[in-house]
């Protein structure tokens, strides 16, 4: 029996399959070119607020803070509440204190507790040290730190093999603030002792459920969301996501080697890129701006040079010093790889460059983006920042990026900026 018959002549078919291809291909192009469009603009530096954006004039409205743990978004939330001077109230600055006290024990504890799984041995006279430290309770309200932990820690921290442990912080997500914390342990202990603004963004507490923060901004009044990033969090979120405005959405540029505290198996930038997945193509979202935030970049910086020193011992030189590090590396022919490519195999470029791996992981998420169905180019902002640096440009200019998508409108002075806090960082306690 004769097969039955399409509907067309077989040459319009034989065309047709070629014009449909042609046609995949032009689509692919241009999200291509989307993309690339986005990316150039931020290196070039024109990623700006565009100054004749329409925006309709609103009276209130919703920034929120969403990401992974650990990727800086209540760092971000203390930099607005200094930018527009919400002074933290004397219990908020005693309960960073004690917070500071905390980060400092739970840190060394958590060095001494790995130190079997690392294959390290702590030497028998740093025992006493350690017992002191397993016994300590949290400090009372206006106690100062006790004065024979300082020793304690100081010795311990100095030991090579708490530093050994240290520079493996990623094989047990370590958090990342300890290096700030310890050279800075005789202000911690001095009775005196007041937390600067310095010190408290350097803090840290889990973000647990939501924290609502309220600022009016040149009259136009202003919540600020910020979400926990842990796994157990996430399905909180969708508390937070009706009546947006704009989405600051943070990635940690350390997390490429790091792990998730609540699962040692996955890793903190593979998970990150997974969330933007969901967030930048979700049609909830579809019209709300978003400011795709990459931060720790002085960590990142830093931690290459570290890393390039654990695995070659005889990588002699200072943190930093990138003329010495690429001529070590001229000289390491078997090293065909790059710090970065040992947990991203796509990534090729020379060992240790800092640019090329910033721009890789830019890339990573920017691929993500369904150009056309998410968004106009105009509405994907993308920022480097040290969020712990409060006197940085690129610090600011994310602030100013996020005030500016919906403060234009009857926006004359700076000067009307005031705020009040609703419900603060839930640190607090
Ligand atoms: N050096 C440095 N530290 C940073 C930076 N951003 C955040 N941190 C530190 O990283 C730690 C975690 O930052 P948080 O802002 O608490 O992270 P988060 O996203 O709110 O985390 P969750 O509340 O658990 O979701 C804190 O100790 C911060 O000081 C950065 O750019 N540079
Ligand atoms: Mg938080």
């Amino acid at each position: 029996m004769d097969p039955p018959k399409r509907p067309g002549s077989s040459t319009q078919w034989a065309l047709r399959i070629p014009l449909v291809n042609a046609v995949k291909r032009l689509v692919f192009l241009t999200k291509r070119w989307g993309r690339r469009q986005i990316f150039d603009k931020f290196k070039g530096g024109k990623d700006k607020l565009s100054s004749d954006r329409a925006i309709d004039k609103i009276s209130t409205a919703k920034i929120l803070l969403l990401g992974a743990a650990d990727s800086g978004k209540s760092t971000i939330l203390k930099q607005m509440r200094m930018k527009y001077n919400v002074s933290f109230s004397s219990s908020e600055i005693e309960a960073y204190r004690r917070l500071a006290f905390d980060n400092v024990i739970q840190g060394m504890r958590l060095l001494l507790a790995s130190l079997p799984s690392l294959g390290l041995n702590l030497p028998d006279a740093l025992r006493p040290a350690e017992e002191l430290l397993n016994a300590a309770t949290d400090l009372c309200h206006d106690a100062p730190f006790p004065a024979d932990f300082s020793d304690a820690i100081t010795a311990l921290w100095n030991h090579s093999t708490v530093q050994e442990a240290r520079r493996r912080g990623r094989e047990i997500a370590l958090q990342e603030n300890l290096p700030y914390l310890y050279t800075n342990l005789s202000r911690f202990f001095s009775p005196s002792f007041i937390p600067s603004h310095r010190d408290i963004l350097h803090l840290h507490e889990r973000t647990v459920g939501t924290t609502e923060t309220r600022l009016i901004v040149n009259g136009i009044d202003t919540l600020v969301v910020d979400v926990g990033g842990a796994i157990s969090e996430r399905r909180k979120w969708i508390d937070a996501f009706a009546d947006l405005t704009v989405i600051i959405y943070t990635v940690s540029l350390t997390g490429y080697s790091r792990f998730l505290v609540e699962d040692p198996c996955r890793n903190q930038m593979q998970d990150s890129l997974l969330i933007w997945d969901s967030i930048c193509n979700a049609g909830w979202f579809r019209r709300i701006p978003i400011i795709l935030c990459f931060t720790k970049n002085d960590l990142f910086e830093q931690e290459i040079q570290h890393y390039v020193a654990n695995w070659f011992p005889d990588f002699q030189a200072t943190p930093g010093d990138a003329a010495a590090r690429r001529d070590f590396f001229l000289f390491e022919e078997e090293i065909q790889h790059s710090d970065v490519a040992n947990w991203f195999r796509g990534f090729q470029a020379a060992p240790g460059d800092t640019a090329a791996g910033r721009d890789y992981f830019i890339n990573r998420f920017l691929a993500l983006v369904k150009i056309g169905r998410r968004v106009l180019d105009e509405d994907l902002y993308i920022r480097v920042i040290t969020a712990t640096d409060a006197d940085a440009e690129t610090m600011k200019e994310v602030l100013d990026l996020a005030e500016g998508m919906y403060c234009r409108v009857g926006c004359t002075s700076k000067q009307g900026c005031n705020t009040e806090v609703i419900n603060g960082p839930n640190g607090l306690r």
